[in-house]
This record gives structure tokens, sequence and C-alpha cells, in this order.
């Protein structure tokens, strides 16, 4: 049977709704970011107004031709792009701050970023992805979101059961799939489809969702989401989850306008005909909770702490008097790292980013990293140096092209560039030059929406 077989045999009489609805442009949208301030004040910000996503209080769907991607702000952690659907696991996982949360398909790490938000600050995200260059991106994407107490790591699920059995309280299982739900915004793939290989990705499937059974706490909550329509993946995988753990039982999840329940009342299904999104299948698990069970606490870091230099000391209280030194420093080298509150002990696994990323400490003088700028709250006066410059400045240009500019030659030493207040990177002002230090990476290229108007 070929895909267009499969979703008339799914849909039945709603199939031609489907086949129209493949037709129109696929539903983009973007989600504020809670760690940057208050909704309606970051809303205020643009020019546009999107249409509100009714499961997710941050989401807006998007205007058509508007490039939300190539502005400043979007540089400034201000918002995440992300299509509509994708928005709503995250939030059934309904976290708490303090709590210990783990994304552990998270890469490019839209749904981190919406656990991170969750937390407020407060708890520890573990963000995981075996594949190290997504991995990679994952850690670029929650440092520009401002994210301060995540562990980036890029481990198989199994290691990381092993390393951390009944240890959280929330586990978003966002797994890889097949993607049928994405043919709209990625067409090639529907091109690639094969009958068989539902079964492979349920397989997959499953081995994951059973590491992250051992991993779960008992009275913790686990979302599994897919971008696919397969029951095979869906509702085929979580029944046969539940089949095997006793102590799992499945928490209803309400259905927002368009969403449809899942095959035998498991989950919830979200099409592209029904509503403004894409393909997205979601089911949310309990695991019973155990009376008089002593909780298993890994052992607390073990890794050798840096005492902070006089350099960087002193580069905090000029350029981040607000900010106290961080006590709990690592190093790789020369780069330092803040670790999270509680950080377990991180020896032998991958690890691409053990926390907030605070420079190069090299005694005589400190390299602030660019991820310290992106972590600080908005601006106001008290929180030192900061050259802060309207969207359509051209100064703000000239530092996303990673070009240097003029600034007053009584300026010296680092400062923040921000963008409507928001944080950008860092510059160093050196007689009335500002050199940029936007990571190479980071600096745009090509056209630059950098106007609103
Ligand atoms: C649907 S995507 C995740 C999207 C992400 N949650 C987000 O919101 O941005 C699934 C991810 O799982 C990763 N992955 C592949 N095999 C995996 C495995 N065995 N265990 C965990 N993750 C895996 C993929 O590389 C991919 O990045």
């Amino acid at each position: 049977m070929g895909f267009d077989d499969a979703m008339r045999a799914l849909l039945g009489e709603a199939y031609p709704a489907y086949e129209e609805a493949m037709r129109a442009p696929a539903v983009k949208g973007l989600r504020f970011n809670p760690l940057r301030g208050d909704l309606v004040k970051l809303e205020a910000l643009l020019p546009w107004q999107g249409q509100p996503v009714p499961w997710c209080p941050e989401g807006r769907i998007l205007p058509e031709g508007i490039r939300a991607g190539r502005y400043a702000l979007h540089a400034a952690g201000v918002y995440y792009l992300q299509e509509p659907s994708a928005m709503a696991p995250a939030v059934q996982l309904k976290v708490q701050p303090g709590q210990r949360v783990l994304d552990l398909c998270a890469a490019p790490g839209g749904k981190s970023g919406q656990l991170a938000a969750a937390l407020q600050g407060e708890g520890l995200l573990i963000a995981n992805e075996p594949v190290m260059s997504r991995a990679r991106v994952l850690a670029e994407n929650l440092q520009r979101l401002g994210v301060e107490n995540a562990i980036v790591t890029a481990e198989k699920p199994q290691m990381l059961a092993r390393r951390f059995p009944g240890y959280f309280d929330r586990i978003l299982v966002d797994a890889p799939c097949s993607g049928e739900g994405m043919f709209r915004r990625n067409p090639d793939a529907r091109q690639e489809w094969q009958e068989g290989s539902n079964a492979g990705c349920a397989l997959r499937q499953s081995e994951i969702l059973e590491a992250a059974y051992q991993m779960l706490k008992p009275g913790g909550k686990l979302v599994y989401s897919t971008c696919t329509f397969s029951t095979i993946e869906n509702e085929q995988v979580c029944q046969a989850y539940l089949d095997a753990h006793a102590d799992l039982s499945l928490e209803e999840v309400p259905l927002f306008p368009g969403w449809e329940m899942g095959f035998g009342g498991v989950g919830a299904r979200l099409y592209p005909h029904r509503l403004q999104g894409e393909g997205q299948f979601l089911a949310a698990f309990i695991k019973a909770d155990k009376d008089g069970e002593e909780e298993r606490e890994p052992d607390k870091i073990k890794a050798v702490l840096h005492k902070p230099s006089r350099a960087m000391a002193d580069f905090f209280a000029a350029a981040l008097p607000m900010r106290p030194l961080p006590e709990r420093v690592i190093c790789w080298g020369r780069q330092c790292f803040a670790l999270p509150q509680d950080a377990p002990p991180l020896d032998g696994l991958k690890i691409v980013l053990p926390g907030l990323q605070l420079g190069e400490d090299r005694e005589r003088y400190f390299i602030p990293a660019h991820a310290l700028a992106l972590a600080t709250a908005p601006f106001t006066s008290a929180q030192g140096p900061l050259l802060n410059y309207a969207a359509e400045d051209a100064e703000i240009l000239h530092y996303l092209r990673g070009e240097t500019f003029s600034i007053s030659k009584e300026l010296e030493g680092w400062h923040r560039i921000a963008v409507q207040g928001f944080p950008i990177g860092w510059v160093k002002a050196v007689q009335g030059r500002a050199q940029n230090h936007l990571p190479k990476g980071l600096r745009l290229t090509g056209e630059i929406a950098w106007r609103y108007a």
C-alpha cells in the first residue's frame, strides 16, 4: 500500500479534506520566550500580530511572508520559530519550577525551550540528542533562549538509563518517526516513504520509551509524541508500552478545538485539515507512585570546581554588576561553565553543554562567552554597561553581520549590545570602535530583514 492509500484507509470520509489541506502552504508559527519577560510586553515589540495558538499561550501563527528568523529580536531569543502543532507535547507535560526534566530526543530544541521556560530557572533540564551535530544546534538554541539550568548530552537513551534510574519527574519522548505529519513542509520526505518504515520506526520508539520508563520516578509523568499519522508508531506503540508496564497508566489529554482523540481512546491526534498546524500525535503516561520506596538519588557533582581568577571576578564586577560571580564553575581547558544547581555527576557521559557557558578564564584576562550576554535578563540601567539600540539602527545590522562600528570615544571595555533592551552579544569598546565578538557561526549573511517596516 502506498502512503496515499494508507491515509485514505486511516481517514475514511475525511480524506478529501486532508488532501485539500495538503495543497495549502504549511503553517508557520513562533513561540514567545517567557524567560525574556511578560508575554504582553514581548508581543508589543513586534509590528505584526499573529493569531493565537489555542493550545499554547505563548504561540502565534505567523502571518504569511514574515521571515521572523531574520530579525534581531530572534537573535536575542525573544521568540523561537516553531510550527503550532509541535507546541502541544511540551505544554501537556505540565512542568513545574524545581522539577528534574528530561527531553530525550531534543534537537533542534523547540520543545526543550518550552520545558526550560516552564522551569523558570529552577530545577534541572537534561536535553539529550544522540546525533552530535544536532546536539550542538540544540545547545546553541538553548543558549540563544537564555536557558541557564540545562545540561545538553549526546547519548543513547540506554546509556542515560543506566546513569539515571528513577531520577526524573517529567520526561518528554518526542521520538524520531516517519514524519508523515510533516510532508506538507517537507515534500521530499513523502517520496521516501515506504510501507515497511513504520514498523522499523516503532521498534526504535519502543526501545527509547523503555529507557525512558527506567528513568521516570514513581509518580512521574511522561509524554510521548510523534509527527506522524501511522497507528503503528502511535497508538500501537503506546498500547504495547502499557501492556509491558503494569504501573503505567494513560493520562487523559484534554482535546482543544480541532484535536481528535487517538484510536481506542489513546492520546490525541492533530491533523492539518482540522486545525492551523501540521500533523502530530501525543499521549501522556503516569507511573504509579510507590509508598515507602526510597528515591534513588545519584551522587552530587564530583567534578573539580574551578576557582575564578581575579580577572574573572573583575569582569563580573565591571560588566555584569547585578550578577553574582558563579560559585559552581567547571572548566574544559580554559572554557568555563556554571553548573546548574543539583547537577548530577557527568563523568563518562558525552556532554555538549554542562550548564551556562561563562567564557575563557585566562588568569590575566577574561573573555566572556556569547551565551553569557544572552543569559542576562532584559536591560535595566543597573545591570551594567550596555549599548541599547532600536531594531532598525544601523549598529544592529553591523553587529549581526560581524562588523565593527563607531561608538562614543568615552566608552571602554566589555559592553553588552542590545536590541530594544534585549542583549544579543558582546562588544569590546576600544578608542571609539565597538569590536565585534559575535561568534562567526552566528553572523548573518545575505538578506537581513533588519527593518520591521
Ligand atoms: C522529532 S525530532 C525531535 C524534535 C525536538 N524535540 C524539537 O522539538 O525540536 C527527533 C530527534 O530524535 C533524535 N534521535 C534519533 N535516534 C534517537 C534515539 N535512538 N534516541 C533518542 N533520540 C534519537 C533525532 O536525531 C532527532 O533529532
